[in-house]
């Protein structure tokens, strides 16, 4: 802990202990929004689903185009040769132990499975010393996580048990202790966050220790996105010396009694940000203020059970239609997602390319202008969609044709 707390010194953070949170994430400096705050690697992690038709992802960068399947697995898939170099170690190991398996299990095997498996890989391969060991990339981090093991249900307690027989089959190691293996499920639960793509689509899962330290507010002042697997925090408000870093675990536009349900279920804390105590009205249920306006309706523009009818309409080419639903839904995600939050951002973009493609090139620019504003604090701009994103901005100011 002491060699973890001077690796942060030198970032300009600390941890702190709070009776009610655990460990809390205390900045030692002044951030401001769109700076940085920390970078971490994953300690581990996996693909969304092995699935055959879960869209494939490189295990070494996250990219998602011109992927090869490793020969000897069948299940895991690179970009190219550096991506599996630099995965070789735990590879090696992974594929001997996935290869065990016939191939109509290999291809269900579960995300949570797959990261625990590879948590016991690479906890041997630095125990082993192939795999250098840090202050911020060590099992006793893992070791120090939060698990909540006193709260969680005899059910979910059976289903990590049942999944940590399918781990001692995958690896075949006689020492494993189901015990430890159970209560590891249950530090993924509440630790693990979802790697997502630039345009925040879900891409796989991974456990980042020092991030982990982060506690949650409803009203985060900074913001989780990733480049690749690598995980990025950066500022989305004035973070003053002494204050605390939050993220949010969840979406933070559900409405309030939604969300605590949810933070209670997982992570067995209720929360009491400024939002969640003030309860505002105004602020809530991303839901309710999808329904249609018309009273004896009773249809939604969009709901979180992925009835998303814009993207309909843009998947069928209709991009009148599509227009008219992303104009319903804007007021809301202005609402609910108020401030840097990249959400809004996107939604902006997506406005923006709908507004250009049906003609309206004024609004078109001034939604890329909206979008580029949040999501150059959000994303920072040296990302290559931030780049292309920028590119198309300048192109559509200065009138020059170009492609959305
Ligand atoms: C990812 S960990 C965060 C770090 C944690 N405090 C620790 O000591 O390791 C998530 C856990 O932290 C605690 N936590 C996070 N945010 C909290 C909050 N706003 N209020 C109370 N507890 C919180 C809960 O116990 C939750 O399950």
């Amino acid at each position: 802990m002491e060699e973890l707390q001077s690796v942060l010194e030198n970032e300009g953070l600390t941890v702190t202990f709070d009776p009610m949170k655990g460990r809390c994430l205390i900045a030692n400096k002044d951030f401001s929004p769109g700076e940085v705050i920390l970078r971490e690697e994953p300690y581990v992690c996996a693909p969304k689903s092995f699935a055959s038709e879960a869209v494939p992802v490189c295990q070494g960068c996250f990219k998602t185009s011109n992927l090869k399947k490793c020969s000897a697995c069948q299940l895991v898939w690179y970009c190219g040769r550096s991506c599996q170099l630099s995965d070789w170690k735990m590879h090696r190991l992974e594929c001997r132990a996935i290869s065990r398996l016939d191939m109509n299990w290999r291809n269900v095997v579960a995300p949570d499975i797959c990261l625990m498996v590879k948590l016991y890989l690479r906890r041997k391969l630095q125990s082993d010393k192939i795999i250098p060991t840090t202050a911020t990339d060590n099992y006793k981090l893992v070791e120090s996580l939060v698990a909540h093991m006193s709260s969680i249900s005899e059910q979910e307690k059976f289903l990590y048990a049942r999944k940590a027989e399918i781990v001692k089959l995958i690896l075949q190691w006689p020492d494993i202790n189901d015990k430890q293996t159970v209560e590891n499920f249950s530090k993924l639960s509440r630790n693990t966050h979802t790697i997502t793509g630039s345009q925040m689509e879900p891409l796989g899962i991974g456990l980042y220790l020092v991030i982990s330290l982060i506690n949650h507010s409803c009203s985060p002042n900074t913001v989780l996105v990733f480049e690749g697997k690598e995980a990025v925090i950066r500022a989305v408000q004035q973070i003053q010396k002494g204050d605390e870093v939050f993220v949010s675990y969840i979406d933070t536009g559900a409405a309030t009694m939604s969300r605590q349900d949810d933070l209670l279920k997982q992570y067995f804390f209720t929360c009491t940000c400024s939002r969640c105590l003030s309860h505002d009205p105004v602020h809530d249920d991303i839901d309710g203020s999808f329904k249609c306006m018309n009273d004896k309706c009773s249809g939604v523009y969009e709901s979180n059970f992925g009835r998303w009818f814009m993207m309909d309409y843009i998947n069928l080419g209709d991009m009148q239609k599509a227009l008219e639903y992303c104009r319903l839904t804007m007021p809301t995600y202005q609402r609910v997602y108020a401030g840097f939050h990249p959400l809004l951002g996107l939604r902006y973009y997506t406005s923006a390319k709908l507004e250009w493609v049906n003609g309206n090139k004024v609004i078109a620019v001034d939604h890329l202008d909206k979008a580029v504003d949040i999501l150059k604090v959000t994303h920072g701009t040296e990302t290559p969609f931030m780049k292309d994103l920028l590119g198309k901005l300048e192109k559509a100011r200065g009138g020059a044709p170009f492609e959305f």
